[in-house]
């Protein structure tokens, strides 16, 4: 068998590895990734993720704004945004592939990875013999997968994220379990699209850790789009009929109900992706979730081997995978102050219509937690570039401690939410008081000038 040395292995094509590789290999190290499959070069954000369903989110977003009443047209629609979809992400694989495949330093493997022993792992490729690396240092960069709660009965129509970015026909009905990010963003797109959309969600509520106004407005805004929720329900059963997937539902109150839906979609969670790694060769410790132990450095209890993104526990985003990145770059070459405690406001995005983004803590946790609290809150009804743009539904709302100015929290659901959410993170991060927001200039006409009056409100 062939056996590679390398200074640095990385196990898996995630947002944080592909950035560590040419960063090590320009050190001097030699580095070798490995991905076990061609379509996924660039991980999932680039293939299953991010980018297919926010260019999706897009298309969707363009058809509804076209009116379409024939079905046959929104078909179409769909098979037009899908299209795009599929070349956007081809071309950014390839780019993907050719920045690390194509850097002197590194060498790209494809095959899977398992531990044969701490330093080495042995890869098996589909057309050619396996080979044993033997490096230095090894960073999991693996990711997560969906999880998919047992559910009684046997369908064909059953999807996770993953297969169903592969269906190019529009479905007439589609039943969607959980109302996490994926869940209602796969819903609100496909309400826009057309397809009438039932969410079954096991909570009482979506978005739960926000407040109630909130949860309403994103609620309401979801139904008028054509979203209808059960909550509080479970899927107890699928089973096919000739023409549809038919589920048995059953609520808190013991109430059962049967639904029908051409697509079943199961957005319940995402767990991590360790199953062909045998960790256990490498003695590699894990949580009770399943997810790689590590500390707030990343280093897993074996000092040599690091973990890196969702598979270590998240929170699962890219941007958290390309900040673990950052702490393990620090760590290795800089002053090694960098910890996973020293991210302060971490900012997100739901990519539903229009936008729900927040930050820091709603208005319920900062009472809870003992400030004193101003909020303020304003309809996008108030700004003239949500009117240009005729997209007024939503508000943005922050919550300020009175005692020092300071701004605790936000929730933004409308136009721009997205991009303004990180301003305000920013002004969080640095400290800054709702006063110095309300007085910045701010471009004109723009949804940050919005700020301006959201703060003069207190
Ligand atoms: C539908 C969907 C939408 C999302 N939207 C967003 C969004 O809008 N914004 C956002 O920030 N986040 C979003 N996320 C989350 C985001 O995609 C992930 O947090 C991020 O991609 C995680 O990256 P990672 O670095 O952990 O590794 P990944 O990108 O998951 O890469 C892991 C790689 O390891 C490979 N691999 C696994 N096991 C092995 C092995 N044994 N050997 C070799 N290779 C292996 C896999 O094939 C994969 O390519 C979304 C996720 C999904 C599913
Ligand atoms: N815009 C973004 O940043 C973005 C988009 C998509 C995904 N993501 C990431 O991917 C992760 C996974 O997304 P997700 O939506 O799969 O998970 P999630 O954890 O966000 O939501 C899962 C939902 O499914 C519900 N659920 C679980 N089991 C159920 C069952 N048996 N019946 C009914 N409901 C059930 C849960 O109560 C929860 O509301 C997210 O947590 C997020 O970190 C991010």
């Amino acid at each position: 068998m062939i056996t590679q040395e390398a200074d640095a292995l990385i196990i898996g094509f995630g947002k944080g590895g592909k950035t560590l590789a040419p960063f090590l290999a320009k050190q001097g190290w030699r580095v070798i990734v490995v991905e076990q499959s061609p379509a996924m070069y660039g991980g999932t954000c680039i293939n299953i993720g991010c980018i297919p369903t926010k260019s999706l989110v897009h298309g969707a977003e363009i058809a509804a704004s076209r009116g379409y009443v024939e079905f046959a047209e929104k078909e179409r629609a769909f098979e037009e945004a899908w299209r795009t979809k599929e070349e956007l992400v081809s071309f950014l694989r390839g780019k993907n592939h050719d920045n690390v495949a194509g850097h002197p330093g590194i060498r790209l493997i494809t095959g899977q990875a398992s531990f044969v022993s701490p330093h080495e792992v042995i890869v098996t490729m589909q057309e050619s013999e396996a080979i044993t690396i033997r490096a230095d240092r090894i960073f999991i960069n693996t990711g997560a997968v969906p999880a998919m709660p047992a559910v009684e009965g046997d369908s064909r129509r059953l999807y996770n994220s993953t297969t169903l970015l592969g269906l190019n026909k529009l479905p007439r009905r589609m039943a969607i379990i959980g109302s996490g990010f994926i869940g209602l963003e796969f819903a609100s797109m496909y309400a826009n699209f057309g397809t009438e959309v039932t969410v079954i969600e096991r909570g009482p509520e979506l978005l739960k850790r926000e407040d109630a106004d909130v949860r309403e407005a994103v609620r309401q805004a979801l139904e008028a789009l054509g979203v209808r929720f059960l909550f509080s329900s479970r899927v107890e059963r699928i089973r096919d009929d000739a023409s549809a997937a038919v589920l048995s539902i059953r609520d808190e109150a013991g109430d059962s109900r049967s639904l029908e839906a051409d697509v079943v979609l199961f957005a319940t969670g995402r767990q991590p992706n360790t199953a062909s790694l045998a960790l256990e060769r490498a003695g590699v410790r894990v949580t009770e979730k399943g997810f790689i132990a590590v500390d707030d450095t990343l280093r897993t209890n074996v000092p040599h081997i690091w973990a890196i993104g969702d598979v270590n526990g998240g929170p699962q985003f890219t941007y958290i995978s390309l900040d673990d990145y950052r702490i393990i770059r620090n760590h290795l070459f800089g002053d090694g102050s960098r910890s996973r405690q020293d991210r302060l406001h971490v900012p997100t995005s739901v990519f539903i219509t229009p936008v729900f983004a927040k930050v820091g803590m709603t208005e319920e946790e900062a009472a809870k937690a003992g400030f004193r609290v101003k909020v303020a809150k304003l309809p996008l009804t108030a700004s003239p570039r949500a009117r240009i743009l005729r997209q007024t539904t939503g508000f943005y709302k922050a919550v300020v401690d009175e005692e020092t100015g300071r701004i605790l929290g936000a929730a933004l659901f409308g136009e721009e939410a997205g991009e303004i959410i990180n301003a305000i993170a920013l002004a969080m991060d640095t400290e800054q008081t709702h006063e110095s927001l309300r007085d910045r200039i701010y471009t004109h006409p723009s949804m940050t000038e919005t700020l301006n009056d959201l703060f003069a409100q207190l």
